[in-house]
């Protein structure tokens, strides 16, 4: 496998990467070199950086072809038309470009958008929603075929179609967005080797002999390229090496990054993702292993996760931290999932359901978490679309609370109709506390585009204009 841009440009990442020639770390690992060869330029760069008039940033733009991010947008469209519009805007295919970072799959693929110019794993299924809503159903076929050839290649799904990627997955949704298109079957032999990745690399046995599930990356002992200089930042204040596992593992589950995962919602230096069993992952693949007929394993993890992951003081699921032997005792959103994918039973879902109505309902839908300060993307006031449909459909499965499901969709709606009236863009993530104000944290700039909010928003426009 061709190897991720760190490894290729040796310090010469490093020099780009710390001294900020790029604003964003992630533009230099998907540049392109143009005139000479990687191993040309490694030379060159050794020999021209002695010289006294060197400059770096002027040495990057004459030997890369720097990526740019621009969406062509028409503020006459409506929010509905934008939405399907921007489908063949977002829609690539790989054009075989040398030294690139981009994996190669066979077929077309939906990107993000903005920085995000790669497809990404769990974002697929969200976007799926929309397609399947727009017809594209070539466009879906693609996209399974696409996955299914990089089970069959690398033996899991990357975080997204970059070699920079390739140490990690996300959420595994593959066999949710099997059964939208009605071709599990067709995939059980790539189904099997996904299950068999996480179950090889990525699951934790308690000391009761129960088996559950945690995030990780197989390049754990460095910084992720696309986040060089802030993770390498962070480590210096956690003055431990497996920092990089904990933020790798922090980027598989997606929430990248969350209170959910830190000891201090203020300190990221704190997170501890790999010593945390989640309950969003173990009810995905509690959800696989029932696709897979395994019948005894989905039982014995939901078992597990009665046990080790409900709260009857909270009323709600939570993490388990498997090192400290005790739950995250965190209240967020992925306490949703036992409830989307039945895996709690009638009354928790009563309980959740409850909770989420006193504690995460906000003028724009439901905040991720009930963190106070934390300066975190994933984490209030921040509302994320993946978030906000699993919520919405949780709380529809629970009887006595429909009605507000259907505020939570229409909350969601109109904050993203609003936000497209002033801006005409349709964004990846917004604040759903203050929303008037845009959506901010993290280590990026909101991007826009957006995938999965396009996705998921043609899916509740669905739902609403069939009066469900
Ligand atoms: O560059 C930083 C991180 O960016 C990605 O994460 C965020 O965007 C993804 C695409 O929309 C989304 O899947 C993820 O949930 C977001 O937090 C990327 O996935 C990370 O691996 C990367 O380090």
């Amino acid at each position: 496998m061709a190897q991720s841009p760190d490894v290729i440009y040796e310090e010469l990442f490093e020099d780009v990467q710390l001294s900020r020639v790029f604003s964003d770390s992630k533009t230099f690992c998907d540049s392109v070199p143009t005139k000479l060869t990687p191993n040309e330029i490694l030379k060159l760069y050794r020999e021209e950086k002695m010289k006294p008039t060197f400059n770096l940033s002027t040495f990057i733009f004459e030997y890369f072809s720097i990526p740019d991010t621009t969406i062509i947008i028409d503020m006459k469209w409506t929010i509905e038309e934008h939405c399907r519009r921007l489908w063949p805007l977002l829609t690539r295919t790989i054009i075989k470009e040398k030294y690139s970072s981009l994996i190669d799959v066979p077929q077309s693929f939906v990107v993000p958008g903005g920085r995000f110019r790669e497809f990404y794993y769990w974002d697929t299924y969200f976007t799926m929603l929309g397609l399947v809503r727009s017809n594209e159903i070539e466009l879906l076929n693609n996209m399974l075929d696409n996955f299914a050839y990089l089970i069959r290649t690398i033996g899991h799904i990357p975080n997204g179609n970059r070699y920079y990627y390739s140490g990690r997955s996300q959420p595994p949704f593959f066999v949710l967005m099997t059964e939208l298109l009605g071709q599990t079957d067709k995939y059980k032999i790539e189904l099997e080797t996904e299950y068999k990745f996480w179950m090889k690399k990525r699951a934790i046995t308690l000391d009761d002999g129960s088996i559950l599930n945690r995030y990780y990356d197989d390049l754990s002992s460095k910084p992720r390229p696309e986040a060089f200089l802030e993770d390498t930042e962070t480590s210096h204040k956690a003055h431990t090496t497996d920092i990089y596992a904990h933020l790798r593992a922090g980027a598989e589950s997606g929430w990248d990054f969350s209170s959910r995962w830190m000891e201090d919602e203020n300190d990221l230096s704190t997170i501890k993702t790999a010593d945390i069993l989640p309950i969003d992952l173990n009810c995905l693949l509690y959800h696989l292993e029932l696709a897979l007929g395994k019948t005894m394993e989905a039982k014995r993890r939901r078992h597990a996760i009665h046990k080790y992951m409900w709260s009857d003081e909270l009323k709600f699921f939570t993490d388990y931290n498997f090192v400290k032997r005790k739950q995250t005792n965190q209240m967020t959103l992925a306490g949703l999932y036992p409830v989307w994918l039945n895996v709690s039973t009638a009354d928790q879902a009563q309980q959740v359901a409850q909770q989420v109505e006193s504690l995460f309902l906000r003028d724009g839908g439901l905040v991720t978490t009930l963190s106070k300060e934390s300066t975190q993307q994933w984490d209030s006031p921040n509302g994320w679309a993946p978030l906000e449909y699993i919520g919405y459909r949780a709380l529809l499965q629970t009887p006595g609370y429909e009605k507000l499901a259907r505020t939570v969709r229409q909350r969601w709606m109109a904050l993203n109709e609003r936000v497209f009236k002033e801006t005409g863009k349709m964004m990846e993530k917004y604040d759903v506390v203050d929303t008037d104000k845009p959506a901010g944290g993290g280590e990026y700039e909101t991007q826009d585009g957006f995938g999965w909010t396009n996705g998921v928003y043609l899916e509740m426009l669905h739902d609403e204009k069939t009066g469900l």
